[in-house]
């Protein structure tokens, strides 16, 4: 089954705080959207690659693939507003049968999760990979509040994968801000959201502790 991922890396990272959008930002030896595109290149070289970026990134991304000598092929494509609107430009150029969506600034990704979930969503039209939650939960406000089932609750990771067919039709859908992924859009179809094993090291790199930790984990991988 031919097979297409999408690696959105159109954002900002505001909540980084840096100069530049974060997916540019080094992760040990190279910038961390390089990390993400390698590892799913070295779990199937013969995959469709397409990454988005802020339209106003793209010269620099070319320099940063000189600079790196970054020869994984791929197509870029301009993001948009959101994430939503980054991955429906996407969607546009997407050859495969098979999607991946992938969130560029997940680079600890393992290849076990990568795989589970293709394995999930080629026999159960959609798959997304999820882990417990470990720390107690609560609903409410700081005046009223309520202790919860954590059971009931997920950690959802990416990435999240489906059936081309399926994704194209969730994506004609229009953006509501309740939408933080595409799970919660093909959920809107009607469609089953299937579970997959997350892996703990799958962290999105969203904050400045966020990026230390992704370091720390890549230094013990490579040095075990
Ligand atoms: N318009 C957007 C917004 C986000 N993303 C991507 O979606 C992933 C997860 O989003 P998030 O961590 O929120 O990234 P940012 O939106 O860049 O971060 P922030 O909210 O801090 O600005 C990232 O790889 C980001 O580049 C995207 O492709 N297009
Ligand atoms: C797609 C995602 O990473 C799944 O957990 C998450 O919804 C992205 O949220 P963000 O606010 O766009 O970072």
């Amino acid at each position: 089954m031919k097979s297409t991922v999408i690696i959105t890396a159109g954002g900002i990272g505001k909540r980084m705080g840096e100069e530049i959008p974060k997916q540019f930002l080094l992760l040990h030896d190279q910038p961390i959207i390089m990390h993400t595109i390698k590892k799913f290149y070295n779990y199937n070289p013969d995959s469709q690659i397409i990454i988005t970026l802020p339209k106003a990134f793209i010269p620099y991304w070319e320099e940063l693939c000189d600079e790196y000598d970054f020869c994984i092929e791929h197509l870029v494509v301009e993001g948009g507003k959101e994430r939503y609107h980054s991955i429906k430009k996407a969607l546009a150029l997407v050859n495969g049968a098979l999607i991946f969506v992938h969130d560029a600034v997940r680079p600890l990704v393992s290849i076990e999760t990568i795989e589970s979930a293709k394995k999930c969503a080629i026999h159960n039209l959609t798959a997304i990979p999820v882990l417990p939650i470990k720390d107690s939960l609560r609903y409410g406000t700081a005046k009223e509040n309520k202790h919860i089932d954590r059971d009931a609750y997920w950690k959802v990771q990416t990435p999240q994968v489906f059936h081309a067919d399926i994704l194209r039709k969730a994506y004609d859908l229009p953006y509501t801000p309740k939408i933080t992924d595409d799970a919660s859009l093909v959920e809107e179809l009607g469609y089953q959201i299937h579970f997959s094993p997350g892996n703990e090291e799958n962290i999105k790199i969203t904050t400045p502790t966020d990026l230390q930790i992704a370091n720390a984990l890549l230094k013990k991988k490579n040095d075990l």
